[in-house]
Order: C-alpha cells, then sequence, then structure tokens
C-alpha cells in the first residue's frame, strides 16, 4: 500500500539562516502510530507545520495521500486533522456547536451521525450542549482532538498530546488515541515523553538537529538497540565487586545486595554462562535472578548522544 504522508528530501532553512531541517525522507504508513521524538528544538515542530501547510517548505516534496501540499494546498489540508498544543476555542460556543463550525470550514456537508460517533468516542457526547467554559482541561483538550476529527481527516497530528496533563488523563487519552487509530486515522505525534512512545507507538522517528537520524519500528528498535541486564539478589550484601570479576560489566546497587550484569542482546555470546561460572568460583551465592530490558528513554539518551558525538567528531575533522 502507498505510504499516507512521504516526506523527499526536505529542507528547511528560516529566514534569519537557521537550517532547521536536513534531507529530512520519510514515509508514514496508513493506519498506523508514528512517533517522532527528539530533544527542544530538533526540528518536530517545523517538520510537522511543514506537512500541516503552515509553515512553507525549503527544498523537496510532501504528499499526502497523495496531495502535493503547494501545488495541491487545498486537498491535501483536508487530509490532516491538527491538534495543536494549545488549548484555543471560543468558550461560550457548545461543544456541539464547536466542530460543526469546525467542519464547516472545510466546506463538508453536515454529518450528524459522524459528530455524534467523534463525540462518543471521546466520551464528550453527553457535554454536547454545555459551554466549552464549562469543561475540565481534559475534556478541552479531548475537544481539541474532536475539532481536529469534525471533517473526516486521514490522518491526525497531535503536538505534545499530553505535555503538562496528570498520569491518569495521560493514559486516558493514550487509550483514545489507539481506539482512534483502530478507527482507521492514521495518528503521527510529537513527544517529550518516551513513554508515552512506548506506550502507544508503532513506529519511531528521531530527530536530532534538524536530522531525522532513525526510523524504526519500536519493537524492532527495542530488540535492536537494547541492552539487557541480569540482576541477581545478593544473600549477603558486597562492599565492592571482587578483584577476580573486575573485567564484567558489572555494577552494585542499593547496599550491595543487587549484582547487575549488563550484556547486549544482539550479541550471540551473552557471556552469562562464563558470569555464573566465575561468580561461583568467587564463592558468591545468589538467591534469585531476572533480567530487564532497557527501555526506550534509555535507547534515546544513547541515541542522541551518539548522533551529536559524531557531528562533533565531524566538525573537529572539518577544522583541522
Ligand atoms: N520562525 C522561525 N524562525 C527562525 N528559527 C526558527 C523558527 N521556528 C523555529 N526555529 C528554530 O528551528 C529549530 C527547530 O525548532 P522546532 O520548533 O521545529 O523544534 P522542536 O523539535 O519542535 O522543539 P520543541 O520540542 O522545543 O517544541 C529551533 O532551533 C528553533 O529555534
Amino acid at each position: 500500500m502507498k505510504p499516507i504522508i512521504s516526506v523527499r528530501g526536505l529542507d528547511k532553512t528560516y529566514s534569519g539562516g537557521f537550517n532547521a531541517l536536513k534531507g529530512i525522507d520519510l514515509d508514514i504508513q496508513r493506519g498506523e502510530i508514528f512517533a517522532l521524538l527528539g530533544p527542544n528544538g530538533a526540528g518536530k515542530t517545523t517538520l510537522i507545520s511543514i506537512i500541516c501547510g503552515i509553515v512553507n517548505p525549503g527544498q523537496g516534496n510532501v504528499t499526502v495521500n497523495g496531495y502535493d501540499i503547494q501545488r495541491d494546498y487545498r486537498h491535501a489540508r483536508r487530509e490532516i486533522g491538527l491538534v495543536p498544543q494549545e488549548i484555543a476555542t471560543d468558550s461560550f460556543e457548545s461543544v456541539l456547536g464547536a466542530i460543526q463550525f469546525s467542519r464547516g470550514l472545510f466546506g463538508k456537508p453536515p454529518n450528524p451521525a459522524y459528530l455524534e460517533k467523534i463525540l462518543r468516542q471521546l466520551s464528550l457526547w453527553e457535554k454536547r450542549d454545555n459551554k466549552i467554559v464549562t469543561l475540565s482541561g481534559g475534556m478541552k483538550r479531548r475537544l481539541m482532538i474532536a475539532k481536529a476529527l469534525s471533517h473526516e481527516p486521514s490522518v491526525l497530528f497531535l503536538d505534545e498530546p499530553t505535555a503538562g496533563v496528570d498520569v491518569e488523563l495521560r493514559q486516558d487519552m493514550w487509550g483514545m488515541v489507539r481506539g482512534l487509530r483502530d478507527s482507521g486515522v492514521t495518528v503521527i505525534l510529537t513527544t517529550h515523553y518516551i513513554e508515552e512512545a512506548e506506550e502507544m507507538a508503532d513506529r519511531v522517528g528521531v530527530i536530532n538537529r534538524g536530522e531525522l537520524v532513525l526510523v524504526e519500528d519500536k519493537k524492532t528498535l527495542m530488540q535492536k538497540m537494547g541492552e539487557k541486564e541480569l540482576s541477581l539478589q545478593l544473600p549477603t550484601p558486597l562492599e565492592t565487586i571482587p578483584d577476580s570479576l573486575s573485567d564484567l560489566p558489572l555494577r552494585l546497587n542499593g547496599d550491595g545486595s543487587e549484582l547487575i550484569y549488563r550484556f547486549d542482546i544482539k550479541s550471540e555470546n551473552t557471556g552469562i554462562t562464563e558470569f555464573l561460572r566465575r561468580l561461583t568460583s568467587a564463592n558468591i551465592e545468589f538467591r534469585d535472578l531476572y533480567t530487564r530490558e532497557s527501555s526506550l528513554e534509555e535507547i534515546f539518551v544513547n541515541l542522541v548522544h551518539s548522533a551529536q558525538h559524531q557531528g562533533e567528531e565531524q566538525l573537529s575533522g572539518e577544522a583541522q
């Protein structure tokens, strides 16, 4: 199947001369949840704003459902629902009135059954006649999503959907976004919360200093880049790691009653058998053992660090 969004060779230099995006190539597949991760100022909003037609692209091409965002702006824009970070809406309007109005802006004929469906999906149907001013913060956020969906777009952009939202509400939002994906909407979200990407995304893109440094299936990414840790619970805490084991990737946690061995799940030989044999030789006993995988957060930090490191090496190479 053809991708719903296709970005080719996208470059953006702002008028002040700042090069915010560098040669971005990206395909978004129909029906997926794609999370765009990156540190502050990496270029996430710039990329989304270009796809949504809010910021002019420099060089390159972007199509949405086959429509070129510059040559065929109106068609491309109709395919998109954008949920901005800020809640901006007329507070004395009713919930239903607000989404009817948003739909009208796209020149779409009324479709009460569709609007009812999205309000029900977002748990706002009971509030349809309420004035927006009377809604809670979480309801207002959901209303912003309902507005963005009102014209039946095929792609929904969520810019930091849960910034400043409490944990419980965040989980509600995640459930709702998954529900939208299940109903056929493609979702692209930017987030600072790695946990959010880890919970929701099918694929993850990492952007750093205007470059897309990685696009990967989330599960593959976690397997490929992940390190595992083998944690041993010791009945007798250790003060230090014995000299006979000092060449191994070990560390002690807390009061010395947890010994942690790191290994790479990519590697054919994890070294665990050898480690356990040497542990016995060193007369170290353990009560229990379990493994844990590194989180997307750790993977992300490693990636950004290595990308920065490469950049610095390149700069120092150029300076020489
Ligand atoms: N209108 C503009 N003119 C000049 N530079 C800009 C403009 N908008 C953004 N930039 C710069 O482009 C870079 C990328 O900004 P962008 O907002 O896309 O990053 P971001 O990844 O969305 O960051 P954040 O996570 O903080 O929202 C930043 O260095 C920013 O200062």
